[in-house]
């Protein structure tokens, strides 16, 4: 399928690089050059490769809070103005997703222009690429997303890395916000846990290029399977609908990867080429060949994912295998879809195969789209939880200190903020008009109905509106307002709270 691709901050910026390379390199290409990256920093635009200049996009350079922070001159002192504020040497918007999301909306008619050399007429899908721990990333990626929902009748997705976990706690409750504000306004979300594709022994940010590797590899493999040469028979080809219909129930979804060799011998050339041209009958090799898949897409199963999670919890799975057509048979497939059934628990597996002929592996790539199973949602949840506690607490006690009726004064304005449903900011909690009457503000069929508590998973609120659910935004506000009438309208109220 056809995607347009929009990086957003640093981590955006490198991961649509990265993707442009694999697309270079593997000559697979899903993307036609409509892509764009934004950024409140230009440092990361300077690291690309393969992203044309003239589709990196600064963004707030004249913004009086944006940091573009200029190389100390290494024979003086620091002359930089921006340097000399509390926000330390940090250039762009510095971690600050409610400072992003002010410099995309001040600069909307700048983003729109730049969005004009997209070409979403030739495009079946969107995807905007971001850190979800970043300021950029969170803030400006919450508004650009609302901007192509309300332009665009195709899909939007969002892909994007997780903090890790010896990552700031600052981070980790911007990415618990980004999640919680991605997954009802996107039509699905793609998160890439760094923490489980880091190794400890390495600092991550040493790690990025491979991570990234890696994703470009997963992507490449799901979102690019339908491009290869229509000129290549296969009965099964992979359909760019199945890829939609798959992620249409919305909320977060996964990917398994995994390979392995083909007989590229003589021989093995040779007897392929033998039932290609139909001058060979079924090999005795078909059997094993079933056996191959199979032990295959369990290896895929098996495999890290980009974001590890319980494959029972998914709504809806999509295999693709790529490789030589003669290499992947009919029962081999079936026999592979059969296995996905029985280990997720799903009767929705849709399946398709990416013809390459003069592949010299098979590949496996298996799509778990709407998991709600996810611990490290859960996690970056509790330390967004408690990372809000202490900044409230700090916040008491400096009210306190500079208020006889300081502490009083705090609890009693929090607990009777009024709900600001006319507001439009970004980190809003929006659904659609449908979803909110229903109670259920999330994108998809995300939220359970009975509102138990593992439902935390997926990062979306409980319709109970039990405020200690975990869920970012409810961690971003008063908790009594949240407690007391607990509907999706009241969660982006008292979300919104924070933002002004
Ligand atoms: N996988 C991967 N993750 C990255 C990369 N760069 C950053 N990250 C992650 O994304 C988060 C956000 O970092 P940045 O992308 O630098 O932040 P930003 O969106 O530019 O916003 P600022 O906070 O203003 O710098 C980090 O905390 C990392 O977890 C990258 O190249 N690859």
């Amino acid at each position: 399928m056809k995607l347009s691709l929009f990086g957003v901050g640093d981590a955006g910026t490198r991961l649509v690089d990265k993707l442009l390379q694999a697309e270079v390199e593997t000559g697979r290409n899903f993307t036609d050059g409509n892509v764009l990256a934004f950024n409140t920093a230009a440092e990361a635009f300077g690291e690309t490769d393969t992203l044309p200049e003239e589709r990196q996009i600064l963004i707030g350079d004249t913004h009086s809070a944006v940091n573009q922070y200029v190389e100390p001159d290494a024979d003086g002192p620091d002359t930089d103005t921006a340097s000399a504020t509390s926000r330390d040497h940090s250039p762009g918007v510095a971690g600050d997703p409610e400072l992003g999301a002010e410099v995309a909306d001040d600069e909307l008619p700048e983003i729109r222009r730049a969005l004009d050399l997209v070409d979403d007429t030739e495009v079946d899908a969107a995807m905007v690429v971001a850190g979800f721990g970043g300021g950029t990333g969170c803030g400006v990626g919450s508004v650009l997303l609302e901007e192509l929902k309300s332009i665009y009748e195709i899909p939007v997705y969002v892909l994007g890395a997780l903090p890790a976990a010896d990552e700031s706690d600052e981070r980790a409750h911007t990415a618990a916000r980004a999640v919680r504000t991605f997954v009802p306004l996107a039509d699905a979300v793609l998160p890439v846990d760094n923490d489980a594709w880091a190794r400890s022994t390495q600092p991550l940010t040493e790690q990025y290029d491979e991570i990234n590797e890696m994703v470009a590899t997963r992507m490449l493999s799901l979102f690019a399977a339908g491009e290869s040469d229509p000129a290549t028979v296969s009965e099964m080809r992979i359909d760019p609908a199945d890829v939609m219909r798959t992620l249409a129930v919305g909320g977060l979804s996964s990917i398994g990867h995994a390979s392995i060799e083909v007989d590229t011998s003589d021989e093995g050339l040779l007897a392929r080429l033998m039932q290609l041209l139909g001058l060979a009958e079924e090999t005795p090799d078909t059997q094993t060949d079933a056996a191959t898949i199979k032990r295959l897409v369990r290896s895929a199963l098996n495999s890290k994912l980009t974001l590890p999670c319980d494959i029972e919890s998914t709504d809806r799975v999509l295999v693709i295998l790529s490789g030589p057509p003669s290499d992947i048979s009919r029962k081999g497939f079936e026999t592979g879809r059969y296995l996905l059934e029985e280990e997720t628990g799903t009767v929705e597996v849709l399946a398709g195969d990416e013809p390459l002929p003069n592949a010299s592996e098979i590949t496996a790539t298996v799509l778990f789209s709407n998991v709600t199973d996810v611990p490290r949602i859960d996690e970056l949840q509790e330390r967004a939880v408690a990372y809000q506690r202490e900044q409230d607490a700090d916040t008491a006690v400096i009210d306190t200190a500079t208020s006889i009726e300081g502490a009083t004064a705090v609890a009693a304005d929090a607990s009777t903020a009024a709900p600001d449903d006319e507001s439009d900011h970004p980190f809003e909690f929006h659904g659609t008009e449908e979803q909110q009457e229903n109670g259920d503000a999330h994108g998809g069929d995300t939220v359970s109905p009975d509102a138990d508590a593992s439902d935390e998973s997926t990062a979306t609120d409980t319709p109970d509106g039990d405020a200690t659910d975990g869920s970012a935004a409810d961690t971003s506000a008063d908790s009594d307002t949240a407690t007391e009438d607990g509907d999706a309208t009241t969660a982006a109220a008292t979300s919104s709270d924070e933002h002004e």
